[in-house]
């Protein structure tokens, strides 16, 4: 079922809590809400449920105007954080909750709704727990129990509120898997909320980022990785570091810094260089593309990769920058806390200071230390 939202507006009191907006969702499409608390993702999903109205606009699916329609016509799956159970029934009999409590005329037979509950537990590999109640689950079964409970009444859309959050990041992960998986078999068009950018990009055909109220960018992962289209986004989607760049005739000026443009650039204004900590080539010495140089004053281990934090030397940033590497990589290069080094970016995304939002994308040759061929 696709869904397509025009003109969407909600506000509580005075406070605007959603803007304007548009958004046009694929039929079988994993679409994530993605932005910081209070931006509006919940706001907007209970909108498309039908358990908010707006102020203003319309809501489809598929051909049918379902703005008017109550929550319960639209023929929704909701999960929710906190799962949400019904503690005084067994699994089974949450499972079936959907299907009971339908119109007489639409529900089902005892014994389709047993094989269909059966069927259900089955996809969410958890026949065995039919007869327990809530209480003795771990949150990962019950979150599943909760999906199998959503899905039971065949929704053609899921909407999910932070499924996940309630749970460790172990468990997190294997279910975010799981539902991925489960949503390819079973098709449904499905519309979840987050505020952890991993899980938004893991799952998602496409990311909804949002900021107060509004839709910043909708792209998939991978675009919206290597195009983030303003600093807002760039910033959400993390571990950036930012270099406030002063045009002095030829190069990029902060204190004793520089960074020299890729020749084929002619972005000769003020600005901010953002650049990510995956892209910074580390050396002992500075060359003529760029001089930045760091002290380290911490090397912490995260699993294959080795994460650095570096201190400005002689130049001012606002946070301390971030650059990773392998432990291989490291070992080459024979850092130690407390060494003076070098960065240099091997692409950065220049936002100038005359206010244009969109990002230009600087890359330049990458330089490894034996290589450089003009030092300086
Ligand atoms: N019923 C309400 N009455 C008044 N204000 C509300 C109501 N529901 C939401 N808001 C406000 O609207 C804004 C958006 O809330 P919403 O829950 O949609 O944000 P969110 O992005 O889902 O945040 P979070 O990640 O913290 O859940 C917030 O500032 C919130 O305080």
């Amino acid at each position: 079922m696709s869904i397509r939202l025009t003109n969407i507006s909600k506000k509580f009191g005075q406070f605007q809590a959603l803007s304007p907006l548009n958004l046009d969702i694929q039929e079988g499409e994993m679409i994530g809400l993605l932005g910081p608390s209070g931006s509006g993702k919940t706001t907007l999903l209970r909108i498309i449920a039908g358990l908010e109205g707006a102020d203003s606009g319309q809501i489809q699916f598929g051909n049918r105007d379902v703005t008017q329609v109550h929550v319960r016509e639209r023929r929704v799956g909701f999960v929710f954080q906190n799962y949400a159970l019904f503690r005084h029934m067994t699994v089974a009999d949450n499972v079936a909750f959907g299907l009971e409590v339908m119109p007489k005329k639409q529900r089902p037979s005892a014994a389709e709704i047993h094989k269909r509950v059966t069927q259900l537990l089955e996809t969410v590999q958890l026949g065995h727990l039919a007869q327990r109640y809530p209480e003795q689950l771990s949150g990962g079964q019950k979150q599943r129990i909760a999906l199998a409970r959503a899905l039971a009444t065949q929704p053609e859309v899921l909407l999910l509120d932070e499924p996940f959050g309630a749970l460790d990041a172990k468990v997190r992960k294997e279910l975010r898997r799981w539902l991925r998986s489960l949503h390819d078999e079973l098709k449904f068009t499905s519309v979840f909320v987050t505020h952890d950018q991993d899980e938004a990009l893991e799952l998602s055909d496409r990311v909804v980022v949002m900021s107060n109220g509004h839709i910043e960018q909708i792209n998939t992962p991978a675009e919206l990785y290597s195009h983030p289209n303003s600093r807002f986004v760039f910033d959400f989607l993390g571990n950036v570091n930012v270099f406030e760049a002063s045009w002095q005739q030829k190069r990029w000026e902060n204190g004793q810094a520089f960074l020299t443009p890729p020749e084929q650039q002619t972005l000769q204004q003020d600005g901010v260089l953002y650049v990510r900590s995956h892209e910074l080539a580390l050396s002992n010495k500075p060359n003529s593309q760029a001089n930045l140089p760091f002290n380290i004053v911490a090397m912490t281990p995260i699993g294959a990769e080795v994460r650095l934090e570096l201190a400005p030397h002689g130049w001012h940033s606002e946070e301390l920058w971030e650059a990773k590497f392998t432990h291989h990589n490291l070992q080459e290069l024979g850092l130690q806390k407390g060494s003076v080094v070098y960065a240099t970016p091997r692409t950065a995304y220049f936002f100038g200071a005359q206010g244009e939002s969109s990002p230009t994308r600087l890359s330049w040759p990458f330089l490894t230390p034996g290589s450089l061929a003009f030092d300086i």
